[in-house]
């Protein structure tokens, strides 16, 4: 018997296997829902569940997109600017920021994405929905959020809970018939794909939100 067949071989070290792809959630609602509150409590939750997090926010996100939000924030526009300019820094933020992440098998976690376009542009400012659908194709063909938490809340709660000692921007300073549309967009795109949304009541004291939220993570983990 040869020395090779007595002692065979070790085995060939396994090829590198790609990352498993990352998950994508985004966080949406009217402004004083409750979302910022609520974005350090998952990212928390996903860390000590294992998860490389990656925290992140629309418009903004990158060092151009900052300067958008800066834009969008305080300047006056034309609404076709205004849509263009959050998709344009939406662009930049999934270029640099979403698919890499996504792709290294990270969870990335969104302050608001393309359903705040719909909700603000569309069902605060009018703009025709075809338009944003075109712009959503052009942008991002493929890819969706996971998972989108809705925090949803009537506008006096919203309301109520801004600070009412800091500066209101461009978007803060609209009449509530403004932010009742923008919610009212935001319950239609949760019934429209409900396999992605969890809509979160935001009523609910912030130990009952974090009950409600671990709920919805865990079906996704
Ligand atoms: N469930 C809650 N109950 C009571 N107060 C809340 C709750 N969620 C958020 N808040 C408070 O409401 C205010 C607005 O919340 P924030 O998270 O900044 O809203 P958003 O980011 O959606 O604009 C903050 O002062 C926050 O502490
Ligand atoms: C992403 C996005 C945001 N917005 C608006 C909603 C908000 O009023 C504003 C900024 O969002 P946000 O960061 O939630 O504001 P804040 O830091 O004051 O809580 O931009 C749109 O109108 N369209 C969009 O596509």
């Amino acid at each position: 018997m040869s020395a090779a067949s007595s002692h065979p071989s070790p085995r060939p070290a396994p090829l590198p296997s790609a990352a498993a792809r990352g998950r994508f959630i985004t966080f949406e609602g009217i402004d004083g829902a409750g979302k910022s509150t609520h974005i350090g409590f998952v990212t928390d939750w996903l860390k000590a569940a294992g998860k490389t997090v990656v925290s992140s926010r629309e418009p903004g996100g990158t060092a151009l997109g900052e300067k958008l939000r800066e834009l969008l924030l305080h300047e006056t526009m034309d609404l076709d600017t205004e849509a263009l300019l959050m998709f344009a820094s939406r662009r930049e933020h999934i270029a640099q920021v979403i698919e890499p992440g996504l792709a290294r098998g990270d969870w990335v976690l969104s302050d608001r994405f393309t359903d705040a376009s719909f909700a603000y542009q569309g069902g605060g400012r009018g703009m025709d929905r075809a338009r944003l659908d075109a712009l959503e194709q052009w942008v991002h063909p493929l890819l969706q959020p996971d998972l989108t938490l809705l925090f949803d809340v009537p506008l006096s709660v919203a309301r109520a809970r801004l600070d009412a000692s800091r500066t209101l921007d461009r978007f803060e300073q609209e009449q509530a018939d403004f932010f009742e549309r923008c919610r009212a967009e935001y319950l239609r795109r949760a019934s429209q794909f409900p396999e992605r949304f969890a809509v979160i009541d935001s009523t609910r004291s912030i130990d009952e939100v974090r009950t409600a939220l671990r709920t919805a993570l865990e079906k996704l983990a």
